[in-house]
């Protein structure tokens, strides 16, 4: 059994329902999960206690990518939330009509690669909110728990 951490930023609760979605196998497959709000949270030492930290949010840009507001603001700390050795996976739901489909997913990826962590699955990046997806929701939940 591992603790798993999940937390999203979501506007219309799209990433917020992928969240659940992926909580659901986890728990399933027998782990500790426990999903935030960013809304809600708080990035000091937000890993600590966790076995894997996975993040998603959704974007709001046109040409750049801007992640959903109570991600970004909580990820712009996420130099104190001890992401270093820790395992760490991206998602995000977004819309394939735009130029950075899912980039909440590289910049996540990126930034947990600087900080240190180690990034253990291919980000999952879904449509809409990931109804109907649910072999993509397994593989990536799959990828997770082999490194756990
Ligand atoms: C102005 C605007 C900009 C958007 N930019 C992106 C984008 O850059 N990449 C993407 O994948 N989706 C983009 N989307 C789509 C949303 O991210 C998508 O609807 C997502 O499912 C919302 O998820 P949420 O409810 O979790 O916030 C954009 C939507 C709007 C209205």
């Amino acid at each position: 059994m591992s603790k798993i951490l999940i937390v999203f930023g979501s506007a219309t609760g799209n990433t917020e329902n992928i969240a659940h979605l992926i909580e659901a196998k986890l728990a399933k497959a027998g782990n500790e999960v426990t999903v935030q709000n960013a809304a809600a949270a708080t990035a000091d030492h937000l890993a600590d206690g966790y076995d894997a930290v996975l993040m998603g949010a959704s974007c709001w840009g046109d040409d750049e990518i801007e992640m959903q507001d109570d991600f970004a603001t909580l990820f712009e700390q996420a130099d104190k939330m001890d992401l270093k050795g820790k395992k760490v996976a991206a998602f995000a739901s977004g819309d394939r009509e735009y130029v950075h489909f899912c980039g909440a997913v590289d910049v996540i990826e990126a930034k947990a690669k600087e900080l240190g962590a180690e990034v253990v699955a291919e980000g999952l990046r879904l449509e809409g909110d990931g109804g109907g997806n649910d072999e993509e929701v397994s593989n990536y939940t799959a990828s997770i728990l082999q490194h756990l």
